[in-house]
C-alpha cells in the first residue's frame, strides 16, 4: 500500500474516532443541558404543589377554630375561614393550571390527584360547615372527628402530588437532590405539625379527656415531628454557613419547637388526666398556628435557594455545552488542518521524492526536481536530489566522453592514418577471426595482395605528397569495389591486402582482375591538378589443405612476386609450386 493511501486511510480512521468521541461528548453535555432546562419549570410546579398543600393545611386552622367556636364568635371566624378557603382554591387552581400547561404533566397522575383533591375539598368543607353550625350539644365527638378527618384525609393525595413533582425535579437535575430532601422534610414537618394540632380539636370542642387512641396517635406524630426535626437539621448542614439559613432554622427552633410545640405539650399534659383545658379551638388557632409560619418560611427560603441553584446549574450547563461544542469544532478543524498540513508537507513531498529517486535510478535525468516551498528537511532532500541529478549528469557525460575516446582510440589504432583503411595489425586481428570461422565451418577464404607498380618512380617524379594522394585514391577506389564482408588493409608502403571470406581461388582471381582493370582505367588528380594513371600487380591465394593465414599470405605474396616479375599490371594465382615451396 502506498504511503499516500495509507496516510489517507489513517486520517479517515482517526477522524471517525475523533468525531465519534466528539459526538458522544456533545451529546452528553446536550442531554445534561436539555434535562437541566426542565429543572426550573419543574421546581415552579413543585413550589405550587407545596403551596397548595400548605394552604390546605392552613385552612384547617380557622376551620377547626370555627368548629369549636361559640355562636357569637362564628362570624369573625367564618370570615377568616372564607379567606383561607379562597387562598386554598387559588393555590390549587394555580397548580392545576400549571400542570395542565406543562405538556409532560398534562396526562400525569399528579394532575389526576389534584383534580381529586379539588373535588374532595367541597364535600369535606360542607361536612365541616354542617357540623360547625350544629348547636354545642349536638356537636358530638364522632361528628367533630369526622369533620376534621375529612380535611386531613386530603393530605396523602397532596403528598403524592408533591412526591411526583419532586421526582420530576430530581430527574431534571440530580444535583438538587439534597436541597429537595430538605424542602420535603420541611414541608412534611409543617404538615405533621398541623396534623398534631388537629388532634386536639375534638377534645377541646367536646371538653373531654384525650382518648387512648388519640394519645397514641399524638405520640406517633410527636415521634415523626422529632424525627423530621433531626432530618431537617441534618439536611440543613450544608446551608447553615449562610446566615439567612441559620436564622431561619433558629426561628423554627424558637417559634415552633420552643413555643408552639410547648403549647401542645401543655394541652397534652392536661388531656391525659382531665378535660379542663381552659382554652378553645380559637385559642389553639391563635396561639399554635402562627408558630408554624417559621417552618413555612424555612421551606420557602430553601425553595428559593433551590431555584437559584437550578438556574445557576442551567447557566453552567449551557455555558459548558457552548464551550464543548466550540472546543469540539475547533479541535475538529485543527485536526483536519493538521492532517492536510502533514499530507502536504510530509507525505506528498516524500512520495514525490520517492518517484524522483526512482526516476533518477532509471536514468530519467531530464525530469524536473521542484523547488521545495518551505525551508525544511524536505527542502534539504530536494536540494540533495538536485545535486545527485547534477552529479549523475556529469558522470554520464564523462562516461560518454570516455566511451567516445575509447572508440576513437580503437578506430585510430586499427586504421591506417594515410588511407583510412585498416592497418596491418587490425587486418591480422579480423582475418584471424575469419580464418577461425572458415576453418570451423569448412568455408572457403581467399587473400589478394596487390602492389602499385613503379611507385618509387611516381614519388620521384611528382613528389612524396603526390604519392600519398595516389595511395589514398587507390585505397578508396578498391574499398568502393569490395563487398561489405571483404576486409581491405594497407599491408605496408604501397602494398595492400584483401581478405575475401567464402571465396575460392577462381572467385578471388575475378575480384583481383576487376580491381586491376579498375585501377588501370582510373587516374588520380594530384595537387597541381595533373591527373596520374597507375597500375598494380595482384597475387591471389585461396584456402586449401588446412593452411593458416600466414601461409595463405605467403602464397599470395609469391603470386604477386610472379606478377611483378612477369610484367606487372596483372593478376597471378598461387600455383601448386607455391604450395610446396
Ligand atoms: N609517397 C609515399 N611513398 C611511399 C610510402 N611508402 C612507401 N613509399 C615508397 O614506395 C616506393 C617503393 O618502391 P619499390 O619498393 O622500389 O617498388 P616500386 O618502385 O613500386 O617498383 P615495383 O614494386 O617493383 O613496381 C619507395 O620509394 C617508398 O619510399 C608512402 O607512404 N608514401
Amino acid at each position: 500500500m502506498s504511503l499516500n493511501r495509507l496516510f489517507r486511510l489513517i486520517s479517515i480512521g482517526l477522524l471517525m474516532l475523533f468525531l465519534a468521541f466528539a459526538v458522544a461528548l456533545v451529546w452528553t453535555e446536550w442531554s445534561t443541558y436539555r434535562n437541566g432546562a426542565n429543572s426550573v419549570p419543574a421546581l415552579r410546579n413543585l413550589r405550587l404543589a407545596l403551596l397548595a398543600m400548605e394552604k390546605i393545611s392552613a385552612e384547617r386552622g380557622p376551620a377547626n377554630a370555627f368548629l369549636g367556636a361559640p355562636a357569637q364568635q362564628s362570624e369573625a371566624l367564618l370570615k377568616q375561614l372564607a379567606s383561607a378557603r379562597q387562598q386554598t382554591d387559588v393555590a390549587l387552581a394555580s397548580l392545576h393550571a400549571a400542570l395542565e400547561a406543562d405538556a409532560r404533566l398534562r396526562q400525569s397522575w399528579a394532575l389526576d390527584k389534584v383534580r381529586t383533591v379539588e373535588q374532595g375539598l367541597g364535600p369535606a368543607r360542607a361536612n365541616l360547615d354542617r357540623v360547625a353550625r350544629l348547636s354545642a350539644d349536638n356537636r358530638s365527638d364522632v361528628l367533630v372527628l369526622a369533620a376534621v378527618a375529612g380535611m386531613v384525609d386530603l393530605m396523602p393525595l397532596m403528598i403524592r402530588v408533591v412526591s411526583e413533582l419532586t421526582l420530576e425535579v430530581d430527574r431534571a437535575d440530580p444535583r438538587l437532590r439534597d436541597g429537595l430532601s430538605a424542602v420535603r422534610a420541611t414541608a412534611s414537618l409543617r404538615e405533621y405539625a398541623g396534623q398534631v394540632g388537629s388532634r386536639f380539636v375534638a377534645p377541646l370542642i367536646t371538653q373531654r379527656q384525650l382518648a387512648q387512641d388519640e394519645v397514641i396517635e399524638i405520640g406517633r406524630l410527636y415521634g415523626r415531628i422529632e424525627l423530621l426535626r433531626g432530618v431537617v437539621a441534618a439536611q440543613m448542614a450544608g446551608y447553615v454557613s449562610q446566615p439567612q439559613f441559620a436564622e431561619a432554622l433558629d426561628r423554627v427552633d424558637k417559634e415552633y419547637f420552643d413555643s408552639g410545640f410547648q403549647f401542645l405539650d401543655f394541652l397534652l399534659q392536661i388531656g391525659l388526666h382531665s378535660s379542663s383545658y381552659g382554652v378553645s379551638t380559637a385559642d389553639l388557632y391563635k396561639f399554635y398556628v402562627p408558630q408554624m409560619q417559621s417552618i413555612t418560611d424555612l421551606r420557602d427560603l430553601l425553595l428559593a435557594e433551590l431555584m437559584r441553584q437550578a438556574e445557576q446549574n442551567n447557566a453552567r450547563a449551557r455555558n459548558l455545552l457552548v464551550l464543548v461544542v466550540g472546543l469540539t469544532l475547533t479541535a475538529c478543524l485543527f485536526f483536519q488542518l493538521l492532517m492536510v498540513l502533514i499530507r502536504r508537507r510530509v507525505v506528498q513531498p516524500l512520495v514525490r521524492a520517492t518517484d524522483l529517486v526512482a526516476g533518477l535510478v532509471e536514468g530519467k535525468l531530464e525530469q524536473e526536481i521542484p523547488e521545495a516551498r518551505y525551508r525544511d528537511e524536505i527542502a534539504a532532500m530536494m536540494r540533495a536530489l538536485r545535486v545527485l541529478k547534477q552529479r549523475m549528469r556529469e558522470r554520464n557525460s564523462l562516461a560518454s566522453e570516455r566511451e567516445a575516446l575509447i572508440t576513437q582510440l580503437q578506430t585510430s589504432s586499427n586504421t591506417d592514418f594515410l588511407t583510412g583503411v585498416l592497418n596491418r595489425r587490425a587486418f591480422f586481428t579480423q582475418a584471424g577471426q575469419q580464418m577461425g570461422l572458415s576453418q570451423r565451418y569448412g568455408r572457403g577464404m581467399a587473400v589478394v595482395l596487390f602492389d602499385i607498380d613503379h611507385f618509387k618512380r611516381i614519388n620521384d617524379t611528382y613528389g612524396h605528397q603526390a604519392g600519398d594522394v595516389i595511395l589514398r585514391g587507390v585505397a578508396q577506389l578498391v574499398a568502393g569495389l569490395l563487398r561489405k564482408v571483404d576486409v581491405l588493409a594497407r599491408y605496408g608502403g604501397e602494398e595492400f591486402v584483401i581478405l575475401l571470406p567464402e571465396a575460392d581461388l577462381v572467385q578471388a582471381g575475378s575480384v583481383a582482375e576487376k580491381l586491376r582493370a579498375a585501377l588501370e582505367h582510373a587516374d588520380f588528380e594530384i595537387e597541381d591538378g595533373r591527373r596520374i594513371k597507375v597500375s598494380a600487380s595482384f597475387g591471389v591465394a585461396a584456402l586449401c589443405d588446412g593452411a593458416g593465414l600466414e601461409e595463405l599470405i605467403r602464397r599470395a605474396d609469391l603470386a604477386l612476386y610472379r606478377a611483378k616479375r612477369i610484367g606487372r599490371n596483372r593478376v597471378e594465382q598461387a600455383t601448386a609450386d607455391d604450395l610446396m615451396s
